[in-house]
């Protein structure tokens, strides 16, 4: 997958927007990590999140993959929501399980071993800061380890003799989460009435564009003034999310406010990013999300982030384009046109590619 790092290549980061804190050695909260009080963060495309209700009594939908009406209610949990949990998914509980104890193995060594694998500042894999650091006037109470194909360069720079485990787990877990994601996406492109053989004959290739990232939040003293993960939302065409048993993961929904997402061992999140809201015309909302933190529990997650090969057109299908009275409302662009503009520009990539 050379071309994800290719579109980083262009934009090399600086080293403070990549090295983390050392979490373990801060007993306060550092300025350069506290964050307005208030629950206001721009976010310019999708105007700014006002924390306008209380979205903590709703939720969103819990879904049953094997639910004879699925197609159904995944459509409309994306036009409602942009996400929703999946239960019955189909990836084996234990792999998900040793895959977030391989996280947690990870993110426990001392930092001096996790820089080792410090991603370069034109990278795209291993240790540091969330990508969308330098889009904020403030660091986040996270840590991050970004993998695209197989880990092993640099799980072997922390593991010199022992990372044969880590790395089959991170392949295996990419194989069945690129399986379950194809399934989505056909049942969300049946759901949108796509049919036509050119838009769907990328699905199932082996040139589709997959990133496993794995998150750490660790414990934070004085959470209510940090971020865990700033709002964003994300790049690709659907996000899988495995978090562990702590809450702090938050969607933003339009009249509600910032609504939580409940952890459940049994499900997996799965949340559309910009390209399936440019395919759908809209029609699916771009989901902002955000992690909180919290004073005594670290949290984990596994995001496993799928799209289309680089060079597939995206523009929003003619069906969608019929159920909108606003007509076309994004121009055609490639996959890896999009990512090299949602790198320089973040929030506001998907207005600068509007019609
Ligand atoms: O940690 C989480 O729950 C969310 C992570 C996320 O949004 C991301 O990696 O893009
Ligand atoms: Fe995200």
């Amino acid at each position: 997958m050379a071309t994800l790092s290719e579109a980083y290549r262009d934009l090399p980061l600086s080293l403070r927007h990549i090295i983390p804190l050392d979490f373990s050695s801060v007993g306060s909260l550092p300025d350069s990590h506290a964050w307005p009080q208030s629950d206001h963060f721009s976010f310019v495309n999708g105007g700014s999140c006002t924390g306008s209700g209380d979205g903590a009594g709703s939720s969103i939908p819990v879904i049953d993959l094997l639910d004879p009406n699925a197609m159904e209610l995944i459509g409309l949990a994306c036009e409602n929501w942009g996400a929703f949990q999946l239960r019955n998914h189909g990836i084996p509980l234990n792999l998900i399980e040793e895959v977030e104890l391989e996280a947690k193995h990870l993110f426990a060594l001392p930092p001096e071993q996790k820089l080792k694998a410090l991603r370069s500042p034109g990278g795209a894999t291993g240790y540091g800061r969330a990508r969308i650091t330098p889009f904020f006037p403030k660091y986040m109470w996270h840590e991050g380890f970004t993998i695209v194909g197989s880990p092993s360069d640099d799980a072997k720079k922390i593991w010199p003799n022992d990372s044969v485990r880590f790395c089959y787990l991170m392949e295996e877990y990419q194989k069945q989460m690129k399986v379950l994601a194809e399934q989505l996406t056909r049942i969300i492109f049946k759901f949108l009435n796509i049919y036509e053989e050119e838009k769907i004959n990328w699905i199932g290739s082996a040139n589709n564009l997959e990133a496993v990232q794995l998150n750490s939040y660790p414990p934070c003293p004085e959470p209510n003034r940090a971020m865990g993960l700033a709002p964003h939302t994300d790049t690709f065409l659907l996000t899988i999310l495995h978090q562990s048993q702590t809450t702090g993961l938050q969607i933003f929904k339009e009249g509600s406010g910032w609504v939580p997402v409940h952890p459940d061992p049994s499900a997996l999140v799965v949340n559309i990013g910009d390209l399936f809201h440019i395919i759908s015309n809209a029609r699916f909302p771009c989901v902002v999300h955000r992690v909180t933190v919290n004073r005594t529990h670290q949290r984990y997650s596994v995001a496993y982030f799928h799209g289309p090969p680089v060079d597939y057109v995206v523009s929003p299908f003619s069906t969608t384009v019929l159920d909108n009275k606003s007509g076309v409302r994004f121009r055609a662009v490639t996959v890896k046109e999009y990512i090299a503009i949602k790198a320089r520009n973040l929030g506001e990539a998907l207005s600068l590619i509007s019609t």
